[in-house]
């Protein structure tokens, strides 16, 4: 181990479309974690691995904790909850606009109650508000729960995300090179083409496909000419989901599809041949041993 050099985990958490993949994404300069309108669209943990001179920062990318509504929200929240125990520290994302505590907020505050891993609260999105406006903010969560600090960023335009890289430093012990240099996720890459082809369904549908979207990607082979076939199914719960899915004449499906292979090219370095199905898989997010199909484990 290089003298003085500091590695672990960091674990960020925080309510549905606060910015944690944006903040994530940003700090390894490369779109990993899928960002979308809408919430809770990150479902598994992504390891993004930030690497510098004197450190290696293992980001955490948990599942939004919530109130579950069903089987796949309890497993959601499961994960996360697991994830805080075994983390160096965690980043507890809330937004400037927010005056004050939300229930959702409210939710994952008492979650940490329990826990002993050291809190920095990071209030996002300060490019939308007032200097003056995030003192509030500040007072508003300092008042229920002891954080190890504050810091106030702005994922989108990477305002005083050096400060907070120096605030996670403190916290993080002194450890080994966990990953190489040039690693920046392990998560394997049918995974990420499976979050980029969600992401298009649903910023491509707008509000009319819910979350009961999953993908799964069935085949992926070298073809000649340097072409990889990639076979993805979307399984949505209703006929009419699919419907709007494939669209008139298939136009959603085209169109869903070439931008996803766009993404996918540029993951892949190489051009891909995206063949892209939909299938209904009725009620699919109540039925655990669907879920394990899909490739949400829980690791306990
Ligand atoms: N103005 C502004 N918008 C932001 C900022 N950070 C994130 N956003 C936007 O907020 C929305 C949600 O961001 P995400 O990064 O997907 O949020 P998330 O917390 O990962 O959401 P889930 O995956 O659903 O849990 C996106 O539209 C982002 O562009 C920020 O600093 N400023």
């Amino acid at each position: 181990m290089a003298e003085g050099f500091k590695s672990g985990f960091v674990a960020l958490i925080g309510r549905p479309n606060v910015g944690k993949s944006t903040l994530m994404n940003k700090f390894l300069g490369q779109k990993l974690a899928i960002m979308s309108e809408k919430p809770q669209t990150t479902r598994n943990k992504i390891n993004g691995v930030l690497t510098g001179e004197n450190y290696q920062v293992i980001f955490l990318d948990t599942p939004g904790i919530h109130k579950p509504k069903h089987k796949l929200g309890e497993y959601m929240v499961q994960v996360a909850y697991n994830a805080l125990k075994e983390v160096d520290l965690i980043l507890f994302l809330v937004e400037a606009t927010e005056q004050e505590v939300g229930t959702g907020d409210r939710y994952i505050l008492e979650q940490l109650q329990e826990i002993k891993t050291p809190v920095i609260l990071v209030i996002n999105k300060i490019d939308l508000v007032q200097k003056d406006a995030i003192l509030p903010v500040i007072d508003a969560y300092t008042a229920r729960k002891q954080f190890a600090e504050v810091v106030p960023v702005s994922a989108i335009t990477g305002a005083n995300l050096q400060a907070l890289l120096d605030n996670i430093l403190k916290y993080l012990p002194e450890g080994p090179k966990y990953y190489p240099d040039d690693i920046i996720s392990d998560q394997p890459e049918r995974f990420v083409m499976a979050e980029l082809i969600r992401e298009k369904v649903l910023e491509l549908t707008r509000d009319e496909v819910p979350h009961s979207v999953a993908v799964d990607i069935e085949e992926v082979t070298a073809r000649k000419n340097e072409t990889v076939y990639v076979r993805a199914v979307v399984y949505v719960e209703r006929e009419s989901q699919k419907g709007i899915i494939v669209g008139k004449g298939g136009q959603m499906l085209k169109k869903v599809g070439a931008f996803a292979r766009q993404d996918i090219e540029n993951l892949l370095g190489s051009k891909v041949y995206l063949d892209l199905w939909v299938k209904v898989k009725k009620d699919w997010r109540n039925r655990a041993n669907i879920l394990q199909g899909f490739g949400y484990k829980l690791d306990t």
